[in-house]
């Protein structure tokens, strides 16, 4: 049996005049995974988000959530978003928001339930002027609760957070995703999808360059250093390894860097190597490999 993706994107292109905010996007996302938007300033993550929300109309391509169009889904309670900015009316109080919002449903979660599940009980007298933007984005997301969606998509939501106060927000989020939820959220944090999201999709200039696990997506970001004392290796041989982008030898140590750290391992240890380590650069190597020009020939999709 077959399931019906919670969101599938196919050939999805938008442009705003000569600029192509999306190209040629396609994705399947399955219900309750937890998927990460990766991808720097304007690399397309809120324009593929408002297609996904049908609040932008693609130039082509289609895009479907839960086997409907948008609005339909949108409708029928089963998406809800938590966007970067606005939407707060600041005189009322976190409760006063979150019954004002529910009064607008035909039927909701009960107003205590959503405010202990985005963990803003304590808070609940105070009046939204008064609250820090972290709390502001965890009302956000407990307006999002009230209809019980099957799809959350959050823009960006912890932009200008503290470092607890993201901690805080997202461990909301998982938890309340173990449910099963699906949840799509847009980021230009490495460090928060590699904690949060089962999978990372990075867009740059419109397009998907990369798909998959965390690790997966931080190895093709990156690559690995694999150096062992090797003293009849061939380095030519070492070079035509899949992923091998750089062979040094220093003395009878081998340096090889790449994207498959396990195949060369694997071939060096197979090859009389011997004191094997593999080093991979830190998060925020890796982040900046993934986000600037320089990193285009080092990233590949791999799904
Ligand atoms: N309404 C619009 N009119 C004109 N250009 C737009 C509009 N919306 C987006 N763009 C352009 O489309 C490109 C993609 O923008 P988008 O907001 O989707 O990127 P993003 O990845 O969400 O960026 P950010 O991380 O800065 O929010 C950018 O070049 C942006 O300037």
């Amino acid at each position: 049996m077959t399931t019906t993706p919670a969101v599938h994107l196919e050939h999805l292109s938008k442009s705003y005049g000569s600029v192509q905010a999306v190209a040629d996007v396609s994705l399947t996302i399955e219900p309750g995974e937890v998927v990460a938007f990766l991808g720097p300033n304007g690399a397309g993550k809120t324009t593929t988000i408002d297609m996904m929300l049908g609040l932008a109309k693609p130039d082509s391509g289609t895009a479907q959530v839960f086997g409907s169009p948008p609005a339909d889904a949108i409708s029928a309670g089963r998406i809800s978003a938590v966007m970067q900015s606005g939407g707060l009316i600041r005189d009322l109080t976190v409760r006063e928001t979150i019954r004002l919002t529910a009064s607008l449903f035909p039927r909701t979660q009960p107003v205590e339930s959503v405010m202990e599940r985005a963990g803003i009980t304590a808070i609940a007298d105070r009046s939204v002027a008064k609250c820090s933007g972290g709390e502001q984005q965890r009302l956000k997301f407990a307006l999002a609760l009230l209809p019980e969606p099957d799809l959350l998509i959050l823009d960006e939501p912890t932009t200008g957070m503290d470092v607890e106060g993201r901690r805080d927000f997202w461990n909301a989020i998982r938890h309340d995703a173990r449910g099963g939820r699906t949840v799509l959220f847009a980021t230009h944090y490495l460090d928060e999808a590699d904690a949060y999201a089962d999978r990372i999709v990075l867009l740059r200039h419109g397009r998907i360059v990369a798909d998959g696990s965390a690790a997966e997506v931080k190895n093709l970001a990156s690559g690995r250093t694999v150096t062992a004392t090797a003293p009849s290796i061939d380095a030519s041989a070492l070079l035509h390894l899949p992923g091998v982008d750089q062979v040094e030898t220093r003395g009878e140590r081998v340096i090889v860097h790449g994207r498959d750290s396990d195949t060369v391992a694997r071939y060096l240890l197979n090859n009389g190597a011997v004191d094997l380590e593999i080093v991979s650069k830190n998060l925020e190597d890796a982040f900046l490999a993934l986000t600037t020009d320089r990193s285009a020939d080092l990233v590949g999709s791999t799904r």
